[in-house]
């Protein structure tokens, strides 16, 4: 079995405790700015930077870490969003690591986990996200729609996640506003940045639609690799976690984006 389905198999046991119990956070309510508003208005590369204790592939990655205090110098170092991950038994995050970070941050966030239901839509919401990840391999067509647009009626965004031309098909069927090509197999653990290049230029061909690269962003370089098939974001983890220096590593993959890309 591979290590996603496990973990869609592990959350498919906790639904019935979260749909038993309303969702109850202490939550600051705020507006935070729509992160597709951003990405798209955006002439730099938006950092989305990741609150990540742990891993499936990489075991501990920073496990005594403060969610606030990263989410300070992330914040500090303009990132353009804060994913945090509330999946607890592969990735030790919480929802509290959610609400306490929502409530010292202004800018989006998102709600890294694996959704499989609408509940867990409605305990991200009722927890301060504004943005919600959606893995296409995670889910059935028809999910996948349901999902997106129950999100969108509550007022958030949704990072639709790809991996392959196969996913990335079946994600442009439902018209995104962001979409996310991970290139991290969730299969195989393998990371390659040529998944963001292979795929590129399907997505770029849709002018509205806000495209992003995941997983792997260690330097500029990789930045640039990006940068130059279309991305107008990236999602970053363990490099930023494991920094001695986040804000300046965060602050060197802010780089500016092609003409091309900045004024669609
Ligand atoms: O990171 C993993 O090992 C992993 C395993 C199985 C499912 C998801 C996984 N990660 C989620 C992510 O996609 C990353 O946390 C995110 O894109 C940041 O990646 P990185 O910068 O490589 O930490």
């Amino acid at each position: 079995m591979t290590i996603l389905q496990t973990i869609l198999d592990h959350k498919e046991t906790l639904l019935p405790t979260l749909m038993a119990n309303e969702p109850m956070f202490n939550v600051i309510q705020k507006s935070r700015p729509s992160l597709y508003d951003v990405l798209r208005k955006s002439d730099t590369l938006q950092i989305i930077s990741e609150m990540k204790r742990a891993s499936p592939s990489k075991g501990l990655i920073a496990e005594g870490a403060n969610p606030v205090e990263q989410a300070r110098k992330y914040a500090d170092a303009g990132a353009a969003c804060i994913s945090v991950l509330t999946e607890e038994k592969f990735f030790k995050g919480s929802f509290q690591d959610l609400v306490d970070i929502g409530n010292y941050v202004e800018i989006p966030i998102l709600n890294k986990d694996f959704i499989i239901h609408e509940v867990q839509i409605d305990y991200a919401k009722a927890a301060g996200a504004s943005v919600i990840l959606l893995i296409v391999a995670a889910l059935s067509d028809k999910k996948l729609k349901t999902f997106y647009d129950y999100a969108n009626n509550l007022g958030l965004d949704v990072l639709v996640e790809v991996h392959n031309e196969e996913e990335l098909d079946r994600a442009l069927a439902i018209h995104p506003k962001i979409i996310g090509v991970n290139n991290r197999d969730l299969k195989t653990f393998n990371v390659d940045l040529a998944q963001t290049e292979k795929l590129a230029q399907k997505i770029t061909a849709y002018e509205d639609i806000a495209f992003i690269s995941e997983s792997g962003i260690w330097n500029v370089e990789d930045a640039k690799r990006v940068v130059n098939v279309g991305a107008r974001g990236v999602l970053v983890g363990e490099s930023l976690m494991r920094s001695g220096d986040v804000e300046k590593a965060l602050k060197s993959l802010q780089i500016p984006l092609p003409v091309n890309v900045k004024d669609v």
